[in-house]
């Protein structure tokens, strides 16, 4: 998740074209070699949960998850949902188009303000209660999208919060140790519609160029069909850092990592470098739940997970902060607050405080 500034929609219609033109093009996508590593899947209703999510996170940031308990059939309406809203004519969706300043509504992927070049796909931000933007699509005909979004907010809310308690269990912390779906609680959800277009040149395309989200984690429903998201797997044992696809399932959600636990966990596990790709024959839908905190959160690591004679990982900073950074150095965020010279300005802060 970002508050990048929104910016607007380009004027071409990418339904409609027979090639790229080149204000969409992209070199370098393939950076990374590819693998063929399969992305763990955890059954939530398994004994053995807590353990598998704890590997995963640490192997990986990121992992699909069924037995979670979002019915099937509540997937379904959330997918036709969102192709019913991106199948309205560009006009209709223009009406609540993401203005300056504001974070709902249509436009390009937030992380799009980044790069010179244009993602291959359109998007649709759901911050809160998804009624003001809804009633501009569809000033007669809101309610069945109001109440599927809604619905699919508070189960997927509820889940997120028992994911992140796992995950702290995982890293040997106790429930005392963070209320997690307390602090859930006070913060608005945040729902990403992304619609990608089928491409004509789909190696020349990005859908979302590589990012990492700044959420504690997101939870990210895909169509099935043909794959789009990719994240980037460390490098192991096994080979160099590598780009792996993570194929859809039916009725799974995948889990990614962000900025926000990667902080929190004291970097016991990484966020996860993620993209998604476009395809020449099937148009692919996602939906993102970014489970962010409240605006008072304090961004800093827990001390159980700092050692005695450690300094945190990463210096403490309200939210904020956070997003203000994130918004002048993007990917390069957490590797700046984890270098030295942040470390050696942390540093020089402390002893000015105390010194006062
Ligand atoms: O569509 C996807 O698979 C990824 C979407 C994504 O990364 C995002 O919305 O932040
Ligand atoms: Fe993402």
């Amino acid at each position: 998740m970002s508050t990048l500034t929104a910016r607007p929609l380009h004027q071409f219609e990418l339904n409609t074209l027979s090639h790229v033109p080149d204000v969409y093009a992209w070199s370098a996508l393939n950076d990374l070699p590819y693998g063929d590593d399969v992305v763990p899947v955890v059954d939530l209703e398994s004994p053995d949960a807590v353990g598998l999510i704890g590997r995963a996170c640490e192997e990986w940031g990121a992992f699909q998850i069924t037995g979670h308990g979002i019915p099937l059939h509540l997937l379904d309406r959330v997918e036709a949902q969102t192709r019913r809203l991106f199948s309205l004519p560009t006009a209709q969706k223009l009406k609540a188009a993401r203005g300056p300043g504001r974070l709902s509504g249509y436009g390009l992927a937030n992380t799009s303000s980044f790069y010179s070049n244009i993602f291959w796909s359109e998007g649709f931000t759901i911050v809160g209660s998804p009624h003001d933007d809804a009633r501009k699509l569809w000033p007669e005909d809101h309610e069945e999208h109001c109440c599927v979004m809604e619905e699919y907010n508070r189960l997927i809310k509820d889940l997120s919060g028992r994911l992140l308690r796992w995950m702290m269990l995982a890293m040997g912390l106790h429930d005392e140790d963070m209320d997690w779906a307390g602090l859930l609680s006070k913060a608005d959800p945040v729902l990403q519609l992304n619609y990608y277009p089928v491409c004509p040149e789909p190696d020349r395309a990005i859908g979302i160029a590589h990012h990492t989200d700044s959420s504690f984690i997101t939870i990210l429903y895909q169509s099935s069909g043909e794959s789009g998201l990719q994240l980037v797997h460390r490098e192991d044992a096994a080979g160099p850092a590598r780009w792996v696809t993570v194929p859809p399932r039916r009725g799974a959600l995948v889990v990614n990592v962000g900025d926000l636990c990667e902080i929190v966990f004291n970097g016991r596990i990484r966020s996860v470098m993620h993209r998604a790709i476009v395809n020449r024959t099937q148009t692919r839908i996602s939906v993102a739940f970014f489970c962010g905190p409240p605006p008072e959160f304090n961004v800093a690591p827990m001390e159980k997970l700092i050692g005695p004679n450690e300094r945190p990982a990463y210096p403490a900073m309200s939210w904020p902060e956070f997003l203000s950074l994130k918004r002048k150095l993007y990917n390069k965020t957490l590797e700046y607050l984890r270098s030295p010279e942040q470390e050696a300005e942390d540093h020089k802060n402390t002893s000015e405080t105390t010194n006062q």
